[in-house]
């Protein structure tokens, strides 16, 4: 995970959950000056600098913008930072879900080396998994140029999954980015279950949570597959086998998550339509409550 070279100079425009997920990790690797830009107030240590927005950016040029503010925001924000993007030459690497290269590209002014990345929140912590997409015109060699350096960046964060389409962004984003929250759903609903049946509150928690944080660390370490992982809980005729008679019916998890992961995907593909319906309307743009 940690790289041999400083990493470059960024401007990270929306330092909330995911950018400053990021950020941490590319702190934690050695980063050269950089500057994170959220309306909200940030400590960072020196020499990093936190801006409130992109107008007080001064001579600052980065290497390397990073776009993590919410997809509906972009139509705001892609044009205030054309400007900054063709005078710098950085390489952009947007984390907006759904938000395609095309679309990045042209609202950027055109011409600029734009990737697509898909980071999940576990990269605080340096175990996330970043689906990347760069399109032809970027090379097609993970070890030079804007995708070695995206690499660099992304692998900070955890592993690096390179996808050749980008139309497989939507469904990759359904599983890897989105995931997280299909898990801690799960914490969720075995604390709540714990506590139904008479379990007091605090032991409820730390069997949910080190149920699913043990299974993830075995999954880790192990590569047996998840199947078998599961048949070695499974006794026959014991009790997980009766638990399993209820999730598995086509109709309970696989009918369930098969659902889940279309909405998702589906909502991913409907994101870059809203951007170029958004960048097409009429001055003044509508701009969003910020979150
Ligand atoms: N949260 C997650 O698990 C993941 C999120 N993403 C993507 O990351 C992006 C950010 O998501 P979150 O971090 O969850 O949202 P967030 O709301 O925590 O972060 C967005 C940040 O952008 C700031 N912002 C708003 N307007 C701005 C402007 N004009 N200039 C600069 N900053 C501005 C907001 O104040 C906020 O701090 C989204 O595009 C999302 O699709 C991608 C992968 C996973
Ligand atoms: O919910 C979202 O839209 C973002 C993308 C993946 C995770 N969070």
């Amino acid at each position: 995970m940690s790289t041999s070279k400083p990493l470059p100079s960024l401007l990270l425009v929306g330092a909330g959950k995911m950018g400053m997920a990021m950020f941490e990790g590319w702190l934690a690797d050695g980063l050269a000056p950089s500057v994170a830009v959220r309306p909200s107030p940030l400590d960072l240590p020196a020499p990093h600098r936190h801006l409130a927005s992109l107008a007080e950016l001064g001579g600052f040029r980065p290497q390397v913008v990073v776009i993590a503010v919410k997809p509906q925001k972009a139509a705001q924000v892609l044009p205030e930072l054309a400007p900054i993007v063709q005078s710098s030459g950085a390489l952009v690497i947007s984390v907006m879900a759904g938000i395609d290269t095309a679309s990045l590209d042209r609202a950027l002014g055109g011409g600029v080396s734009c990737i697509r990345a898909m980071p999940n929140t576990p990269a605080a912590i340096g175990r996330g998994v970043s689906l990347a997409y760069a399109p032809l015109g970027l090379g097609d060699d993970v070890r030079r140029g804007p995708r070695a350096l995206a690499t660099r960046l992304l692998a900070a964060c955890g592993d690096v999954v390179w996808l050749e389409e980008e139309a497989q962004m939507d469904p990759a984003t359904a599983i890897s980015g989105c995931g997280p929250a299909y898990v801690f759903l799960l914490a969720e609903l075995l604390e709540a279950a714990a506590v139904a049946h008479g379990l007091p509150a605090p032991i409820a928690r730390q069997l949910a949570r080190r149920t699913i944080s043990g299974s993830g660390g075995l999954l880790d370490l192990r590569s047996t597959d998840a199947a078998e992982l599961r048949r070695a809980v499974t006794s026959p005729n014991g009790v997980t086998e009766r638990a399993l008679a209820v999730l598995m019916q086509p109709r309970a998890w696989p009918a369930a998550i098969d659902a889940a992961i279309d909405a998702a995907a589906r909502r991913s593909a409907e994101l870059a339509d809203e951007l170029s319906r958004a960048l097409a309307a009429p001055s003044p743009r509508r701009v969003t409550r910020d979150e």
